[in-house]
């Protein structure tokens, strides 16, 4: 992949508040399930942020609430002062499998987003051109998704993402099911991206040393049902590579994380 910036530049980052927000699934016949109950958090513009939290405790219902794809039961859910009513082109979700349209090909993936809100212009093909260049796709571009490999269509799914200039980014384990040397090609890649433009990021993952890697803050959050536990400063300098993963102080940071997150 080449240097990010040849990227389209993104909107302004924007913050993320989240204050006491709860969610039941009702359950036919059964008791509902509460999957967050009374969840605080702040994210500020151009943070990254990791959400970590044991199994089932409910980060994924809450990236989908800040997606709009799902609404709380009560609280507050702002993303830059608004109140969330619902999705919107200003927040790009990214899930572990990607999400592409099997019939098209990658580059009408990738102006999918443009065209069906009207804003496919020649200026949104360039970038969506210099976007696949930097993603390593510009070959691939003729290609359908199943022509692609796991590392390829993940690549392609940012890029349909990172057209629409999204000001803040919500990721769902986004490389969980990418093998180890494509998972650290992708996370150098978010990370170079993030460098250059800041996009507000909320990340979930399983993987503390992934959170450690990417993070500037780590939520921990506890449960099942989730709850805020506890809300971690990673004070490891920037850029960071994973070289990093086996210096001391990375090493202990990542022994804080993990001593919240068991405790
Ligand atoms: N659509 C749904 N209907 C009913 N229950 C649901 C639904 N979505 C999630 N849940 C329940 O809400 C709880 C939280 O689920 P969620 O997927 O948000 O957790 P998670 O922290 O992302 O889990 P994991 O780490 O295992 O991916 C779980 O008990 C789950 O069974």
């Amino acid at each position: 992949m080449s240097t990010v910036t040849a990227l389209p530049a993104t909107a302004q980052p924007t913050g993320v508040r989240l204050r006491d927000v709860t969610k039941t699934f009702r359950r036919r016949r059964r008791a509902g399930r509460t999957a967050l109950d009374g969840v605080s958090l702040d994210v500020a513009p151009g943070e990254f942020l990791c959400l970590l939290g044991p199994s089932g405790c409910g980060k994924s219902t809450l990236l989908n609430i800040l997606a709009g794809f799902t609404p709380a039961d009560s609280g507050e859910v702002l993303v830059g002062g608004e109140p969330v009513r619902g999705p919107g082109p200003d927040r790009g979700v990214l899930f572990q499998t990607p999400t592409l349209f099997p019939w098209l090909t990658t580059w009408q993936n990738v102006l999918y987003g443009p065209k069906a809100r009207g804003a496919h212009t020649p200026e949104v093909e360039r970038e969506a051109a210099a976007l696949l260049e930097t993603v390593g796709l510009a070959d691939a571009r003729d290609a359908y998704p199943h022509e692609l490999s796991g590392g390829m269509r993940h690549r392609a799914a940012f890029a349909r993402v990172l057209i629409n200039r999204p000001r803040v980014l919500l990721m769902d384990e986004p490389f969980g099911a990418l093998d180890a040397i494509t998972r650290a090609t992708m996370q150098r890649f978010l990370l170079e991206l993030w460098q250059e433009h800041r996009t507000t990021i909320v990340f979930v993952t399983h993987d503390v040393e992934e959170a450690t890697l990417l993070g500037d803050r780590v939520a921990v959050l506890s449960g099942p049902p989730g709850g805020t536990k506890a809300v971690i400063d990673i004070d490891l300098p920037r850029p960071r590579s994973y070289d990093d993963t086996e210096t001391l102080a990375f090493v202990q940071a990542k022994r804080r994380i993990r001593e919240v997150l068991e405790s």
